[in-house]
């Protein structure tokens, strides 16, 4: 990046830089930490670096396709958006930008997005997914379900891995808390009257969270909701083949794999090399992963190791910080180009042809 002249970011890498010397610095440490000792964190991208690639050569590479279709829906690719909350915080068109730069791609929203619902709605081309929080007051939680099918949501992602929102020192050592003029607005306001309060020793989101999150929520509470919806549900936060199995036999659509990109349980394998052992279990059952996904090379991977799509979070973030709904499409442009290149050159020319085999265990 030479020259004197700001270069145009090409890596995600570049992204981040421009993402670090732009954001306020309490804005980036809450978007870039994570949990404890930030060791899970490290591990979702360390563990991509040490998988190698297996190619395969003279298989007719002259026509290479990453399209697929997930729940019933058609995708150009399977990389997509995950939820991440507050997208006023880095750009003030927020989720509706990010809904305009994915560009048909997956996008799931966060409860805690910046911006209405129909609002995203009107902006996305492609699947939209709701993501919950099971929220102590019921009624709040089935108004934000009736809310994302009025907005014409495809399915609702249960996030299971934040009983609470775990301790996160970079926050709790700013006393992080999200400014006035940023909401979460599709959530009625007696849930999140004091969301902008900061606690000693936590952060407003950790200690808001304590308050509002349901705890006891067990297997079982699931029915409570099947039985409200008819939208496919979706459980996000899945490490484990024995939460495979009961996600199962209760009769969930798909599963992700998921640490929360290392920012609850800090010590949970990188979502990597949790993978395996959630595909072997989920005999059929969709399965994405996301975490630590940085290039379409590790996109690569997780596709090849049974993943049906990935979702991004801090990148895509960085992308809509850095230009809006025109940096979030170059982020997902970026990895589904090397995506695209790493099939052809592993000679993979679609995601049916891209197998274990395309992947070793560890350099
Ligand atoms: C700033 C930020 C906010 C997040 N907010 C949510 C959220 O509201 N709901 C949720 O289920 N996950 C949330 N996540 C977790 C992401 O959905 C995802 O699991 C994680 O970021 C993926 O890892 P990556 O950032 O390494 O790509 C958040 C992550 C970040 C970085
Ligand atoms: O920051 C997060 O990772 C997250 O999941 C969250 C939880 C509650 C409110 C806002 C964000």
């Amino acid at each position: 990046m030479g020259g004197g002249k700001k270069a145009k970011p090409d890596r995600l890498a570049d992204f981040a830089a421009a993402a670090a010397a732009t954001l306020p610095g309490e804005v980036w440490d809450y978007l870039d930490g994570g949990a404890g000792a930030e060791w899970t964190l490290r591990e979702n991208t360390a563990a991509f670096a040490r998988r190698t690639l297996r190619p395969r050569v003279l298989t007719d590479v002259s026509r290479v396709s990453p399209a697929t279709t997930l729940l019933g829906a058609a995708l150009p690719h399977p990389v997509g958006i995950a939820p991440t909350a507050y997208h006023r915080l880095v750009h003030p068109d927020g989720e509706v930008a990010t809904a305009t730069g994915a560009a048909g791609a997956l996008h799931v929203v966060s409860m805690f997005a910046s911006t209405p619902l129909a609002d995203i709605a009107a902006a996305a081309s492609g699947p939209l997914w709701m993501q919950l929080y099971w929220l102590r007051d019921r009624a709040v939680l089935l108004d934000l379900v009736r809310r994302a099918e009025a907005a014409g949501f495809d399915a609702l992602v249960l996030t299971v891995d934040t009983p609470t929102v775990a301790r996160r020192p970079r926050d709790a050592r700013n006393g992080f808390t999200v400014p006035p003029g940023v909401a979460a607005v599709n959530v009625a306001a007696s849930v999140m009257a004091s969301s902008h309060v900061a606690q000693d020793g936590s952060s407003a989101i950790e200690r808001h969270s304590r308050e509002q999150f349901d705890q006891t929520t067990t297997w079982a509470d699931l029915a409570w909701l099947r039985e409200r919806s008819p939208l496919p549900l979706v459980l996000k936060g899945i490490l484990t083949a024995e939460d495979t199995r009961l996600a199962r036999a209760h009769g969930v659509d798909a599963v992700i794999v998921s640490n929360h990109g290392g920012r609850q349980l800090d010590g949970a394998p990188a979502t990597v090399d949790a993978l395996t052992e959630v595909v072997d279990a989920a005999a059929g059952l969709p399965v994405l992963l996301d975490g630590g996904v940085r290039s379409g090379r590790d996109a690569l991977v997780a596709l090849a190791l049974g993943a049906r799509a990935v979702l991004l979070g801090r990148p895509v973030v960085w992308g809509l910080a850095h230009a809006g709904a025109d940096g979030v499409r170059a982020v997902l442009n970026l990895v589904v180009d090397e995506l695209t290149e790493a099939m052809t050159l592993t000679g993979r020319p679609t995601l049916a042809d891209l197998d274990r085999s395309a992947v070793s265990g560890t350099r």
